[in-house]
């Protein structure tokens, strides 16, 4: 029997790649199951439900025209409980068996800046290169890695799961980072000898699940489930096959296994999720909950359609390098899914993580645009649009708890005590990187804002403060 380990067993892998061999499994292929754990005891009633459950839970799929499936997926064989030491995930990860560690730490949980190397700003960061935590997945790898050299249990693939840029490139880099930070000379040579990042791109809505999963699941199925997902029936998933100890026969269900996942990876990250972003701070700036309701108002949908169509199509497919995709059908194909009303998705999921999203998705477009010398009036909207919600953030006025693993709190608080508040936030250099208070920039985003706080003043539809 083959093992993949996952690390962080959110809602999103569930849904995903654990269904993806789930289908697997249903085809009679039983020689890979995966062994789940999280680095963080932020989901311990969901952790422990699914351990009793022996790993297993239901999906639940919905269209768009409300059609529902229920599945119960199996490829989960055993959940780990949280343990700081992650002396069970250590424990796993080095027997010669688990031939795959793949992730999912959200978009925040790599601590890169714009040269890919480890920004060691960050307290979690700092204290895993010293030795005293294991709570990123930097210290945490390094931690299974060691114990897996040291036992000689061979080569082993990093898949990361989450939406990052040529997330398996980013990965390693930070990885290797870490080790050489930790003098770790030998660790680090053997990871490079032994593990290969193939990079990949995923796809799959997938809400947290409210309550009410739970109760339609029971009353689909008759089991009093107490850890099912809810997801959209779209899914894809696109890697680079470049394994360093086998894998499971992706292709019979339906991966993509191609030799760049480039096309693919900036085509997701600058059209659907950076305009999700765009959709759920602008919905939330008028006081909406969902996304679906988000993009059913026309300027809403008008502006994260301009973005794309203004501005990634002309960045992505420029003449003479032709995208081998139809990013127009593509945008189109995506502003539908967003308009699923059964899936509930919440603008505060979507929102959440701006400083982690505006550099990943938002700052390559912003920079392809001004490289070329050409407008990038339409894409400011995004970061004018972050601006307010922020700007309601810090008074206090956001309709619900926003949640940012990268933002520090007090600077972003600070760029309202500043006299120019829009300057300041235009020159912080975790948003911005090399771009931060670039003069094009700043009067782009300047612009925009006024065209934000029109739109805000048409359409409120929820008394907030001001
Ligand atoms: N939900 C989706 O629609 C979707 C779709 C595609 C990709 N993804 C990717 O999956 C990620 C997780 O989404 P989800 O829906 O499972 O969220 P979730 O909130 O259900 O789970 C988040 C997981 O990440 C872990 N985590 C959070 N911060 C961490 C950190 N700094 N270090 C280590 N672990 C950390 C948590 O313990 C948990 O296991 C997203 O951020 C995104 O990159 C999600
Ligand atoms: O944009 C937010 C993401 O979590 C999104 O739901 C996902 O990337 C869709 O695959």
């Amino acid at each position: 029997m083959n093992v993949i380990l996952h690390l962080g067993l959110g809602s999103f892998h569930r849904a995903h790649q654990a269904v993806y061999l789930d289908d697997l499994i249903e085809k009679g292929d039983t020689s890979w199951h995966i062994v789940g754990a999280n680095l963080r005891d932020d989901m311990a009633a969901t952790m422990a439900a699914l351990a009793a459950q022996g790993g297993e839970y239901t999906l639940e799929t919905v269209t768009p025209a409300g059609e529902r499936t229920y599945r119960r997926i199996r490829s989960i064989r055993q959940v780990l409980p949280f343990d700081a030491s992650l002396a069970n995930v250590i424990e796993v990860g080095a027997q010669p068996s688990t031939r795959i560690i793949s992730f999912t730490v959200t978009e925040g949980g790599y601590y890169l800046d714009e040269h890919h190397r480890l920004d060691t700003g960050f307290a979690d960061v700092a204290s895993d290169l010293a030795g005293t935590t294991r709570q990123t997945i930097y210290g945490a790898l390094a931690a299974v890695l060691a114990e897996r050299m040291r036992r000689d249990a061979g080569p082993v693939t990093l898949q990361n799961c989450d939406n990052l840029r040529s997330n398996g490139e980013r990965f390693r880099s930070g990885l290797l980072d870490f080790l050489e930070r930790r003098g770790d000379g030998v660790l680090r040579a053997w990871v490079e000898a032994n593990t290969t990042c193939p990079n990949a791109m995923v796809d799959r809505i997938t809400p947290r699940p409210l309550p009410e999963v739970a109760a339609r699941v029971q009353a689909a199925t008759g089991w009093a489930d107490q850890a099912p997902v809810m997801a959209e029936r779209f899914i894809q998933w696109v890697i680079e096959d470049h394994f360093a100890n086998g894998r499971p026969d992706w292709e019979a269900v339906g991966v993509e296994m191609v030799p760049s996942v480039l096309p693919y990876e900036e085509a997701k990250i600058r059209v659907l999720n950076a305009s999700h972003s765009c959709i759920a701070w602008a919905g939330s700036l008028i006081g909406l909950t969902h996304i679906h309701e988000a993009v059913a108002v026309p300027a809403i949908r008008r502006m994260a359609y301009d973005y794309v169509t203004d501005d990634v199509i002309p960045a992505l497919d420029p003449p003479g390098a032709p995208c081998p995709l139809d990013l127009a059908a593509y945008r189109d194909v995506v502003l539908d899914r967003f308009g699923n009303p059964y899936l509930a998705d919440t603008l505060q999921r979507v929102a959440a993580d701006g400083f982690s999203k505006i550099p990943g998705f938002i700052l390559p477009t912003l920079r392809d645009r001004l490289a070329a010398g050409q407008p990038i009036d339409a894409t400011a909207m995004l970061p004018a649009l972050f601006f307010a919600f922020l700007g309601r953030w810090h008074r206090g006025a956001l309709h619900y708890a926003y949640q940012d693993g990268v933002m520090a709190p007090a600077t972003a608080h600070g760029f309202f005590a500043s006299p120019d508040p829009l300057s300041a936030f235009c020159a912080d250099p975790l948003l911005w990187g090399p771009l931060a208070g670039h003069p094009q920039l700043v009067a782009a985003v300047r612009a925009a804002t006024a065209r934000v706080d029109a739109f805000v003043a048409a359409h409120a539809v929820r008394t907030v403060a001001p």
